[in-house]
């Protein structure tokens, strides 16, 4: 009986990669599949993956229903065994209506793939629907990692380098910029309106995105601005001596990051 899954997790946890790799493997089967994906960071129509992979994918737009483009495939004599769905949580709810409809009345798996929560901590409504909707939600093993080492399990966007909380709930972007870029790269903005930027309102600001744990998402925390307690860039301590640099070093974590280390 076929299943409607839900693998979801942080940004850069893996999720495109187990997408690319179930599809191998099912097709390695002799299975046949239609790949789909929403406003991949790579371009339209693809599922690209951080470890390097990049295979094209059928775009969904808003207007897309899935039943819709599934029954002409059949209809034109292509057998469907099963459906990626990358970027998932950018789908409509009705989208996740119809994926569910294509498990139940066409038997055909649908593995979905997304992030549960945007840069505020609120669902997505395609995945709070596929969680509502899913018959297993499945989070990804591979763990994403806050700044101060514990498991990532929120998203935090950055304009400019800062954190915000306020904004458009989409906008395509990426994580992992180095900090030297965060403020000199210029964002594509000509992705279009989801990005919520004016052609000719000035310069485009800089978006970014960071994993972090929920304490340091609470507290605004990002690897910018976290004292720089896991860099090897932290100044010296004033005091040479071994004795003096313990100490030093010592109290500075103590002061920085009350309870942050174990
Ligand atoms: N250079 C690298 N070497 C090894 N693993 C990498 C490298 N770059 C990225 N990864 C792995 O790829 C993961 C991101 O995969 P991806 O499928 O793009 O994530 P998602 O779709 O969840 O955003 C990272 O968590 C990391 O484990
Ligand atoms: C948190 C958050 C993310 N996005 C965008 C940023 C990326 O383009 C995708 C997530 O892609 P990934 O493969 O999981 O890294 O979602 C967004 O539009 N709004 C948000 O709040």
């Amino acid at each position: 009986m076929a299943e409607l899954l839900f693998f979801s997790g942080t940004m850069d946890c893996g999720k495109s990669t187990l997408a690319l790799q179930m599809d191998h493997n099912h097709k390695a089967r002799g299975r046949r599949g239609v790949l789909f994906s929403s406003h991949d960071r790579a371009g339209e129509s693809m599922i690209s993956s951080r470890l390097g992979l990049q295979v094209p994918a059928v775009e969904v737009f808003p207007e897309t229903d899935f039943w819709v483009e599934l029954t002409l495939r059949q209809t034109m004599g292509a057998r469907i065994d099963y459906v990626i769905c990358d970027e998932a949580q950018f789908y409509t709810v009705d989208q996740i209506d119809q994926l569910a409809r294509v498990v139940d009345e066409m038997d055909i798996d649908v593995f979905s793939f997304g992030i549960t929560s945007d840069f505020r901590t609120r669902l997505f409504p395609g995945s709070q629907r596929l969680i509502e909707l899913a018959d297993r939600v499945q989070v990804l093993q591979v763990e994403a990692l806050c700044w101060c080492g514990k498991r990532a399990t929120h998203n935090a966007r950055t304009v400019d380098g800062v954190m915000v909380v306020e904004g458009d709930q989409m906008v395509v972007g990426d994580v992992d910029q180095p900090l030297d870029q965060t403020l000199d790269r210029p964002f594509d903005l000509d992705a279009g309106p989801a990005t919520g930027h004016q052609a000719g309102a000035g310069p485009a600001p800089t978006v970014g995105y960071e994993t972090l744990c929920r304490r340091h998402h609470m507290r605004r925390q990002t690897s910018r601005t976290s004292p720089s307690l896991f860099s090897n860039e932290a100044p010296l301590p004033f005091d040479a001596s071994p004795a003096g640099q313990l100490g030093t070093r010592g109290n500075q974590l103590q002061d920085a990051e009350p309870g942050v280390r174990s």
